[in-house]
């Protein structure tokens, strides 16, 4: 019997484990399910799942189309190996103990957490039939502003829940934001992420994608005295719109593949990167807002309220800088929904109960 994790609330005022606590003093037990999809009271096992298609490779991962046997839900399936180095299995913890305490149509769902009799760990996800944002640019090319409001407003609005949990990112890029046929914009991909004990925790430690981390990561005295240390998921957002728009990273030449060095003068000492002639005054705006190389600047932006209330504001914010924030961005692209080979392919799982471990980065 595979033991199914739902996703449930926790009282995030509640004070985290400290380092050296991290090692399980007990199993967590699970909530009863409560699945909004038509296998609802009905705990998943890893046997009722069959593998469609991989979708995709990750850090020390692999992503997997499954589908529901009785009742042919499709879902994703991460699964992580059990001869992961333990840097990639503490992030898979973390990831699944945020997806474990998130709730939001913002942020990618998880239906459930197993562990096989060999190690291997998976986690069942909603499925995203269009891919990630990156995808997109690839297979259709550059986003209209107007689209980018649509992205914006969404991924905005993923980071305010998560930042008013207190959970930062660290890693907002265009491949980890999920898509589905609706053109609705999930965060995903919660393997460097933080939970952050007490609102005021520093939090500079270097994980992520260097190129859209923000410059006080890299250089913290210079960009980032007293920095409130949710502003880094800001400019990263900022980065992954203007990489939409563009069609190439921002701060370097299209084609340029850098070295870390390169990238990290570029984001420190770098101009801000120029937009096209055409963009619009509200869009560059907003990407200067989001691109501010001195973290308070950034923050404090706006209204230069707490952070929670100023991304509340911000959608105010936003929806006068694009007007057209409400229109459907399914008329600037057309997302078709992938056709696939069914391979059947089962994924067994164990009795064992999966445990708290590391997955609260202190
Ligand atoms: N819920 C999902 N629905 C649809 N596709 C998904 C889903 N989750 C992941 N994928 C696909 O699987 C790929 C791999 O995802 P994964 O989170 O393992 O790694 P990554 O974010 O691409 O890379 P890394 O972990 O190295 O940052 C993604 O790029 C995406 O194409």
């Amino acid at each position: 019997m595979a033991l199914v994790r739902d996703r449930r609330q926790l009282n995030l005022r509640l004070p985290l484990p400290e380092i050296s606590e991290r090692r399980p003093r007990f199993a967590l037990s699970l909530p009863p399910t409560s699945l909004s999809s038509a296998v609802a009271c009905n705990a998943i096992t890893a046997s009722d799942l069959e593998n469609i298609q991989v979708l995709g490779h990750g850090n020390g991962g692999t992503v997997y189309k499954v589908r529901h046997k009785r009742t042919s839900t499709i879902y994703a399936l991460k699964v992580v190996h059990s001869d992961s180095d333990s840097t990639v299995r503490r992030q898979i913890f973390r990831e699944m103990e945020i997806l474990r305490r998130t709730d939001s149509p913002f942020v990618v769902q998880s239906h459930g957490i197993f562990e096989k009799p060999d190690g291997d760990i998976a986690i069942l996800m909603e499925y995203m039939d269009a891919g990630t944002l990156d995808t997109l640019l690839k297979t259709k090319g550059t986003f209209s502003e107007s689209a980018l409001a649509g992205i914006a407003r969404q991924v905005l609005s993923g980071l305010n829940y998560l930042h008013s949990h207190k959970i930062i990112h660290r890693d907002i890029k265009p491949s980890n934001l999920l898509v589905n046929h609706n053109m609705e914009v999930k965060i995903a991909d919660f393997g460097v992420s933080k939970i952050m004990c007490r609102m005021l925790d520093s939090c500079n430690s270097y994980v992520g994608t260097c190129a859209y981390m923000s410059p006080e990561r890299f250089d913290p005295d210079t960009y980032g005295a007293n920095y409130n240390v949710y502003a880094g998921d800001i400019w990263s957002l900022g980065l992954t719109l203007l990489e939409l728009y563009m069609g190439h990273f921002p701060f370097l030449p299209a084609g340029q593949r850098p070295d870390w060095a390169t990238l990290m003068c570029a984001i420190c000492f770098g101009e801000r990167p120029s937009l096209p002639d055409v963009a619009s005054e509200d869009f560059r705006s907003f990407i200067e807002c989001c691109l501010q190389k001195e973290s308070s600047k950034r923050v404090e932006y706006g209204l230069g309220v707490a952070i929670v209330d100023r991304f509340e504001d911000e959608g105010v914010k936003l929806a006068k800088v694009f007007p057209d924030l409400n229109t459907s961005i399914l008329d600037d692209m057309e997302v078709e929904a992938e056709v696939v080979e069914p391979e059947a392919t089962r994924i067994e799982a164990s009795n064992r109960e999966v445990s708290m471990d590391d997955a609260v980065e202190g």
